[in-house]
């Protein structure tokens, strides 16, 4: 069934497990993560970013939340698993309208490039917008360093936990993305892999409610080696290792976002395939190994993080 993306957090963070929140920006993304779900029996945030909704709806926006809510719920309506759809990385308040208006589950608003005060004032807002609408909402503190699609945040700038108890109890946000030392990306650490346990702990504490880890993806390597033997350079890729997922879902993560395994996993297939089978151009055939490459990512991910099973 399609559910309100608390409803799917709310259990987790009940039962200290964590849900992978998948991005898709096409049908065969969605496709593989609704297999994927099934076949372990869990349950499935799919998420996609304002990039995604431009995308899917070849520039209109309000097109592509529309697309991807019917085609969500075309999958979910049928499936023995809760499916939720969120908005990730909202920055701007007509996405956020337009992916409410289309029938979101929920939605992030993404206000961390603000300083506090005015990061917490425009979550406020959009809270109280969603809300009337029954659509729950997620929000940043603290910035990840790395890429995101508008704005490059240079420096891990890690969330203060007495800033976060603060921020939830006036914005009365339902899930909260404390940064604490991942970046999207493939390229997340120049060193050691390290997120900062105690701070995701603290932070659990003050706001009593599920949270989100961003940059979550591992960068697995028997992917990322398949891909480079077929023509890819991902030098010095290096992700956040499972043993490190599973503790900070110990410490109180609940949503889990994976865009770049995803990526890496599908592109790996799809070169391995082109180059294994020169003659081959039918659509239906060629994303073969993509496909099977990209569910075991996912299905591995819901094995690591304890979604599986609790469907
Ligand atoms: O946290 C993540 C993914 O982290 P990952 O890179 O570690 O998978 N996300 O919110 C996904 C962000 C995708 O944005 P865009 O479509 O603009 O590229
Ligand atoms: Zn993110």
């Amino acid at each position: 069934p399609y559910v309100d993306t608390k409803v799917i957090l709310e259990n987790a963070d009940k039962h200290g497990y964590g849900v992978p929140a998948l991005n898709i920006n096409n049908l065969e993304f969605l496709h593989y993560i609704i297999e994927a779900g099934i076949k372990m029996n869990s349950p499935v945030i799919i998420e996609t970013s304002q990039g995604a909704m431009k995308y899917a709806g070849n520039g209109d926006f309000r097109k592509g939340a529309e697309i991807f809510v019917k085609m969500v719920r075309t999958f979910a309506d049928e499936a023995n698993i809760p499916v939720a759809l969120h908005l990730d990385h909202g920055k701007s308040f007509e996405y956020i309208v337009a992916a409410i208006k289309a029938g979101y589950s929920s939605v992030m608003i993404d206000a961390s490039e603000h300083p506090f005060e005015e990061n917490m004032k425009i979550t406020k807002e959009i809270v109280k917008i969603a809300h009337a609408a029954g659509v729950s909402v997620e929000a940043e503190l603290g910035q990840l360093a790395g890429i995101e699609d508008e704005a490059v945040a240079a420096e891990n700038v890690l969330v203060d936990p007495e800033e976060a108890k603060i921020f939830v109890e006036e914005t009365d946000v339902d899930f909260l993305a404390p940064a604490v030392g991942t970046s999207h990306g493939a390229f997340k650490f120049k060193g050691a892999a390290k997120i900062d346990y105690d701070r995701i702990k603290k932070v659990k504490e003050y706001v009593k409610r599920p949270l989100v880890l961003h940059g979550a993806s591992s960068v697995v390597p028997e992917f990322v080696e398949i891909a480079e033997k077929h023509g890819a350079d991902f030098g010095g890729a290096k992700g956040v290792p499972a043993e490190i997922l599973k503790e900070a879902v110990k410490c109180g993560i609940n949503k889990v976002n994976t865009d770049t395994d995803l990526r890496i996993a599908f592109v790996a297939g799809l070169r391995e395939f082109l180059n294994g089978n020169p003659k081959e151009f039918d659509p239906r055939k060629y994303f073969k190994l993509a496909r099977e490459y990209t569910i075991k990512v996912i299905t591995d991910r819901m094995e690591v993080l304890g979604s599986a099973g609790k469907a």
